[in-house]
């Protein structure tokens, strides 16, 4: 058990000072792009965005200031970057000297370079702390282990029996892992990560549950993997798009006044329909209803149905909308083109943009309303009825 009580200020320290020279080399991998971001940036978003996490650092290479302003650019609450040594382990001790300065109680330690970690892997790392000064994430070894001789021949199999793959973050008590890295240095002890230098220097290390999609990007094949690997998420985050189209015509009988795109407009006859026979709302429904392939307008408000006669056509529209929002979709933009000699639409079109986009739960700016004539021709031009075409775009989460 700690003899210390559980860490209330935590930091992280983001290791990012090497060559890279196991992945060809160049631009050293933390500054290479996945996933639309650099690798570096993947891992400061992680610390920077957990809610536990209060101080965030990365150690860079001298020769990197420029790399790192440009791959932080935008990245808002990092402590300025420490100049980090020849090894790992150099690095992390110049990380950990600078950030005692801000005296955490605990520290995360994590490789730039592993930009998969997980908020709920951090958490796990932060819990283990309570009780324990030294925390691991790690995974059980799941390939059969062979050790090589050298002549390129299998000397031995290893047995993989009470085997861990070290990853991080790893968690550690400011004060038992700045000790144990100021003593190892003047020891010459050098290792490759900080949990074995807290077994060296005597410390329990808790192992808690890393995940096997935590690696480190290594070679020049991981980081290939791993920007394929973060676009399959980001194109299933951004969801897809969805077009549907609606199409309505209302004759015209004895009135006063029409019903259109969700406004009254006086004119010498009105449209006959069951509803309000607002042909607009009805086209602008059935394009909202393609766009999720849920049938018509008719199958959710049977014309038989008595409860829909008369009924104001804001119902319908605003039905459509809760099937979309229900699905977790959101309108991109409605397109709604009027086909009528009479009554003039140009006065009305933007009381019409305004109804249509409170209905639809958008702004306005999402909403066009165009009108045309028919030259006079057909139905329409013998001023018969009115017809009205929509199309709606929508984005929906991603459905296999
Ligand atoms: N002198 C060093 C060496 C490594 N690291 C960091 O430690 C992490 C893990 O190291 P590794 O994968 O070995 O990275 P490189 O040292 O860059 O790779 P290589 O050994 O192939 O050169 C990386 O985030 C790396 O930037 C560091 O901060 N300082
Ligand atoms: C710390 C580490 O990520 C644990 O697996 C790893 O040891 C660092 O990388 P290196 O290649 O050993 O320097």
């Amino acid at each position: 058990m700690p003899t210390t009580p559980p860490p209330r200020r935590i930091a992280a320290l983001i290791v990012a000072a090497g060559r890279g020279v196991r992945a060809g080399g160049g631009l050293p991998k933390q500054y290479r792009i996945v996933g639309g971001r650099t690798v570096l940036a993947h891992s400061a978003a992680l610390f920077l965005g957990h809610p536990r996490v209060e101080h965030v650092a990365v150690v860079i290479h001298p020769d990197d200031e420029a790399l790192y302003r440009e791959a932080v650019a935008g990245i808002r609450g990092l402590l300025p970057p420490v100049m980090g040594g020849a090894t790992r382990q150099a690095s992390v001790r110049a990380g950990l000297e600078a950030l005692a300065s801000h005296a955490p109680d605990a520290v995360l330690i994590h490789d730039a370079v592993r930009p998969f970690a997980t908020g709920d892997l951090v958490t796990r790392v932060i819990e283990a702390l309570s009780t324990n000064r030294a925390v691991l994430a790690a995974s059980p070894v799941a390939d059969t282990l062979k050790r090589g001789d050298a002549e390129g021949f299998v000397a031995d199999t290893v047995s993989r029996e009470g085997l861990f793959a070290a990853e991080t973050p790893q968690g550690f008590h400011l004060d038992v892992i700045l000790d144990a890295h100021r003593r190892a240095a003047a020891a010459g002890v050098e290792v490759t990560d900080d949990a074995a230098l807290a077994e060296w220097a005597g410390i329990p290390v808790r192992l808690v549950a890393g995940a096997r999609s935590n690696i480190k990007l290594t070679s020049q094949e991981d980081i290939a993997v791993a920007d394929r690997r973060l676009q399959g998420e980001a194109l299933l985050e951004a969801g897809e798009t969805r077009v549907g189209t609606g199409y309505d015509v209302h004759p015209f009988t004895d009135g006063d006044a029409v019903w259109l795109g969700g406004i009254r407009i006086p004119h010498e006859k009105t449209l006959a329909g069951h509803s309000d026979a607002d042909v607009a709302l009805h086209a602008l429904t059935d394009a909202l209803l393609g766009a999720i392939a849920e049938g018509d307008i008719g199958s959710h408000f049977p014309p038989s149905d008595q409860q829909w006669r008369g009924a104001s056509s804001d119902r319908f529209l605003a039905h459509a909308v809760g099937l979309v929002t229900a699905r977790g979709g959101r309108i991109v933009n409605l397109d709604l083109a009027i086909i009528a000699e009479a009554p003039k639409i140009g006065p009305h079109r933007d009381a019409m943009r305004a109804r249509i986009a409170e209905i639809a739960g958008i702004s306005t700016g999402r909403v066009a309303v165009k009108a045309t004539t028919n030259e006079k021709l057909g139905f329409v031009g013998r001023r018969e009825g009115i017809a009205a075409i929509a199309t709606a775009t929508i984005r929906l989460p991603f459905e296999s």
